[in-house]
């Protein structure tokens, strides 16, 4: 089977323009719509006078569907994997190789990770019957873990990745234990044995002996090579079964993603459970109970390619004029509005572990913005959204991450795909506190508050308890670093519960720790003690008592509340001093003396001075040429662009977060 890609009139549906896969490819990424092209007998090599037919979603009942996700550690060939089996598949050209097309972001492509997961439609002929296998891909790193349970909904099993060098891993433990506990078929697949180091004999024994496989199930492949990648796509139709459902009871249909397209709205990936969803028909969806009309079904393959029809068992997408997150609401069931039905199980929302003011970076911004905010929030919706204001920098919003990559990611985003330029305030952890006497307080709504923005910790006097949130943490390193690892554990108060060989060399950690401690810069510093070997993830373990501290910053003698911080009251002097220094390194000299102060209540514990300095950039160019002096201004007015003025003093962007690193 190969595949023709053209371009079709959008009124009269006439071919304008065909071209063959191979230069098809080239033109990946633009709106061109697929077709299977089945290559007549007396087969010529123009593709012009080969026959063409639409991709016809009825040759794929339930029994001839497969729903698959990929998960596994980051780095461990992920991506690399759907390439080969797209390319196997004819999805894509083998002209593509190694073009990770599924890591369709910008940011993606920049860092080299998958943050978002992507559904790709592929058609595979197996022992004379076509398939229609749906392929998730997933990120692998712990901040994104949302994107890997969300895909799992939409799943009746997954190939499950270890590198055949760096072997099992802090995420491969957490990822096989979300599919083990949906009760997914788990294919388990062992990757890069092109590798010299590869070590395939220790690396089968570490997947023995924690998750019970056995070693005639585990293939070896290497996806960048092609190496045995098809017997992963015989073994996904052989051990997979095919989805539940039935294509004719009333329509019952998952929303498991959105993401905004800039002249359609929301487009809404669905997993669909029960009978079949067309262009023109009205859906509702079960929770909004809102009626909207479809105005396109299609499948990703591995962009998308508009169908007929989805039905029963397919993984596709839909557009319906959604317009906000509030509209297309992720979890939601999709029904016939004269047939509801009871919803699906939906998903646990997302619990955020960091929080941070996001502003813009001048007021006059702030519609831009909003609009900027609500479209991302439809492609990420893990985020969890207050609105905010502060005394310094205005009207915004306080966000919650899953992690301070996320973060990152996040408004890298909201940057390149928007054009939107935020600042960011210092990011805490939510920390709960019991009160008492809050009835006669009218700004508190109960005895027990969850703390999003340090500034609000209530005074001291009224405190019955303070507790924090804590983590339990995996971590596997090599044993040769067993000491080291023990002493960071200890250093961030955390405390073992368990440590465990998984094979001859390899040692699992498991330990709590309290969420403030790892989240700026723990993996830095475990893998420069571990050489880079050590690998960390970490899950919600509740809440701890815990005995806080405020700690305020000053800028002559002006507190910055954007800066404050919550610490434990044993390291709250380091914290202050700490903030205090990477303040006075971050903050450039300016026309005055800038005065930094860390305050715990009235006192000044600590306390560092940056020296006025002339700013006339000018003053060491005498004469010479006018484009020089204009190219020195201009590259002042550009340092200023990333400055945020707070009372009079240019404060850098980053310096709101690199307060907190070690
Ligand atoms: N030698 C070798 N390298 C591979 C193989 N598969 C993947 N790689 C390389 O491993 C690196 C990571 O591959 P990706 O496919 O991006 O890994 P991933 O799991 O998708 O990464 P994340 O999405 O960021 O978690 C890339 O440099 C790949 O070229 C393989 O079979 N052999």
């Amino acid at each position: 089977m190969d595949r023709l890609f053209v371009r079709l009139c959008p009124l009269c549906a006439t071919i304008l323009k065909r071209v063959s896969s191979e230069s098809g490819s080239r033109i990946y990424g633009k709106r061109w719509n697929a077709f299977i092209v089945v290559r007549p007998a007396s087969s010529s090599a123009d593709p012009l006078q080969w026959k063409t037919k639409k991709i016809d979603m009825t040759d794929f009942p339930l029994e001839r569907v497969r729903n698959f996700s990929i998960i596994a550690h980051v780095d461990h060939g992920k991506s690399t994997l759907a390439d080969r089996l797209l390319e196997l598949t004819g999805t894509i050209s083998t002209a593509m190789k190694n073009e990770q097309v599924l890591d369709k972001l910008q940011v993606e492509r920049e860092r080299g990770i998958t943050v978002k997961a992507q559904t790709a439609s592929l058609i595979y002929d197996y022992n004379g019957t076509t398939y229609l296998l749906n392929l998730i891909d997933t990120p692998g790193h712990v901040d994104f873990h949302y994107e890997v349970s969300r895909s799992l909904a939409a799943c009746q099993g997954v190939i499950l990745l270890v590198d055949a060098n760096q072997g099992v891993q802090a995420q491969t433990v957490a990822n096989f234990y979300l599919a083990f506990e949906a009760e997914l078929t788990i294919i388990p697949v062992m990757n890069k044995i092109d590798l010299k180091v590869a070590r395939p004999d220790v690396v089968t024994k570490q997947m023995e002996n924690l998750f019970d496989f056995h070693r005639d199930e585990i293939l070896r492949i290497s996806a960048k090579k092609g190496l045995g990648v098809e017997e992963v796509l015989k073994a996904v139709v052989e051990k997979i079964p095919p989805p539940k459902g039935d294509v004719n009871a009333p329509l019952k249909a998952l929303i498991f993603d959105s993401c905004y397209e800039k002249y359609r709205g929301a487009m809404c990936s669905i997993a669909m459970r029960d009978g079949s969803i067309k262009k023109g028909q009205k859906v509702m969806c079960v929770h909004s109970k809102k009626t909207y009309e479809i105005q396109e079904v299609g499948i990703m393959y591995p962009n998308e390619v508009p169908t007929e029809v989805l039905l029963a068992g397919h993984v596709g997408y839909l557009y319906a004029n959604l317009k906000s997150t509030d509209e297309a609401q992720i979890g939601d069931t999709l029904c016939n509005p004269k047939h509801p039905v009871e919803p699906l199980p939906g998903f646990k929302p997302a619990k955020a572990m960091v929080f941070a003011g996001i502003f813009p970076m001048d007021q006059s911004e702030f519609p831009g913005l909003k609009s900027a905010l609500d479209k991302l929030l439809l492609n990420d919706s893990s985020v969890d959204v207050n609105v905010d204001s502060s005394a310094a920098l205005g009207q915004g919003w306080r966000l919650g991450f899953l992690g301070l990559l996320h973060m990152d990611v996040f408004c890298q985003r909201l940057e390149q795909e928007y054009d939107a330029s935020v600042i960011i305030t210092t990011p805490n952890v939510p920390y709960k506190v019991k009160i008492s006497g809050a009835k006669n307080i009218k700004q508190y709504h109960g005895d027990e508050l969850t703390i999003l923005n340090p500034c609000l910790l209530p005074e001291a006097n009224m405190v019955v308890q303070y507790q924090e949130p804590m983590v339990l943490a995996t971590i596997i390193s090599p044993d040769d670093y067993v000491g080291e690892i023990i002493s960071l554990i200890m250093d961030r108060r955390g405390e073992q519960k368990e440590q465990l060989y998984i094979d001859d060399k390899r040692i699992m950690f498991k330990a709590v720790f309290p969420l403030n401690e790892i989240i700026v810069d723990f993996f830095d510093h475990l893998k420069s003690v571990t050489s880079g070997y050590a690998s960390f993830d970490y899950e919600d373990n509740g809440y701890r008592e815990a005995n806080l501290i405020k700690i305020s910053i000053l800028l002559n003698g002006r507190e910055v509340d954007e800066l404050t911080q919550i610490a434990h009251a044993s390291r709250a002097r380091t914290v202050a001093k700490r903030m205090v220094n990477k303040l006075k390194e971050a903050i450039p000299p300016q026309l005055f003396e800038i005065v930094i102060q860390a305050k715990i209540g009235a006192k000044v514990i600590a306390r560092e001075n940056i020296k006025a300095t002339r700013k006339d950039v000018l003053a060491k160019c005498y004469g010479g040429d006018i484009t020089r002096k204009m190219k020195l201004l201009r590259r002042q007015a550009e340092g200023k662009k990333k400055m945020r003025r707070i009372g009079n003093i240019d404060i850098p962007k980053e310096a709101f977060i690199n307060v907190l690193k070690r």
